[in-house]
């Protein structure tokens, strides 16, 4: 069995991110959890004629949903609204993302943990204490899902550059998934900055940085990026399936991990920085993290964009891991 659960499935990502894994053959058992709406999207993308088979869990049916899964995904909580910062989710979202680490722990301690709820710089070190308290944690099975910053980047690349394909141009960020933790490394695609003024360079990292805000400021009120989030979120837990169900090997993406889940790969950085998480290449295996690739050589302006992510990220990872150590 692979049973893959959607938590927050019937939300304005949860629906279409259930959607995209309905075609995935290698998932046995779709469950989808919401505290509201979760029986009727289920009722309905049941009726899709690929293998998985669908079950809706509402309110008070956490456990069951739960239950021997094999990768949960997490999309639970509240949007941005126009001028607000991720942060300012914390306050609801904290809560909603420790009781469903909760049921992590007690119903799948083995599961892979994909957190997309907002803020990621700190509910992703939310989930690892509470499965430390619980003492099922392992590094190297919670994802923080920064997926959408690498697909934007490979987009407006190619809208500076047309001859840049953005389906297959990937690039490289690194951090964390919020304003200027989000480190773009353009300098890493072939001969792609020399050919930008400074300018250029400033504009398209700032879209890059604060992408989501352009989305939140056009739905004006109702939301944020939720399409385009859903694509990204299928992306990763789908070549995360690759890797762990069908054991393929090489596959790469980006993630915001807990550096232990590579020590040998990280340790010097992980002393030098004095942070526990931080968005890297990540080449998946069967266990999940196989191995973090280091941090890429950097140009001097990408080492000014990392000298402004390492204290906010620092301070979004403590406030993460007091709300539970603390509570
Ligand atoms: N990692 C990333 O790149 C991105 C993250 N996000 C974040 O994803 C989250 C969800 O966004 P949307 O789907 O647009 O919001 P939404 O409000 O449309 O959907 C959230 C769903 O979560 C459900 N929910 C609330 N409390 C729950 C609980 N305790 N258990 C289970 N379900 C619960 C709600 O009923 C709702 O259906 C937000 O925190 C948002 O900031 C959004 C875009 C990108
Ligand atoms: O901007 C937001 O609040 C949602 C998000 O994380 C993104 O679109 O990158």
């Amino acid at each position: 069995m692979v049973k893959v659960v959607v938590c927050g499935a019937a939300g304005g990502i949860g629906q279409p991110l259930s959607l995209l894994l309905k075609q995935s053959d290698l998932i046995t058992d779709l469950a989808l959890y919401d505290v509201v709406n979760a029986p009727g999207v289920a009722a309905d993308l049941s009726h899709i004629n690929t293998k998985s088979k669908v079950t809706g869990h509402g309110k008070d049916d956490m456990d069951a949903a739960l239950k021997d899964a094999h990768t949960v995904v997490i999309p639970a909580g509240v949007p941005r609204k126009p001028g607000m910062t991720r942060d300012d989710l914390f306050k609801i979202n904290a809560g909603i993302i420790a009781t469903l680490a909760e049921g992590v722990a007690k119903n799948c301690p083995g599961a892979f943990v994909l957190v997309i709820s907002n803020p990621v710089n700190s509910t992703v070190p939310i989930v690892a204490e509470v499965l430390k308290k619980h003492g099922v944690f392992n590094p190297k099975k919670v994802f923080g899902i920064s997926t959408l910053d690498v697909v934007r980047s490979s987009r407006f690349v190619s809208e500076v550059n047309p001859s840049v394909d953005p389906k297959t141009t990937r690039v490289t960020v690194v951090g964390g998934h919020s304003g200027v933790t989000i480190v773009p490394i353009l300098s890493k695609i072939p001969d792609f900055v020399e050919g930008l003024s400074k300018e250029q360079l400033d504009a398209l990292t700032h879209r890059i940085q604060y992408g989501g805000d352009e989305v939140v400021k056009a739905k004006d009120g109702a939301g944020s990026a939720t399409l385009s989030m859903a694509y990204a979120g299928a992306r990763f837990a789908l070549t995360l399936l690759e890797a762990t169900v069908a054991e393929k090997t090489g596959l790469i993406e980006s993630s915001y991990v807990n550096l232990d889940a590579d020590v040998e790969s990280t340790a010097s950085f992980k002393a030098k920085h004095g942070l526990d998480y931080f968005a890297l290449d990540v080449e998946f295996g069967k266990e999940g993290v196989k191995h973090i690739l280091p941090l890429p050589q950097v140009s001097a302006y990408e080492q000014t964009l990392l000298d402004a992510a390492y204290p906010e990220l620092k301070a979004n990872i403590t406030k993460g891991a007091s709300f539970v150590t603390s509570a």
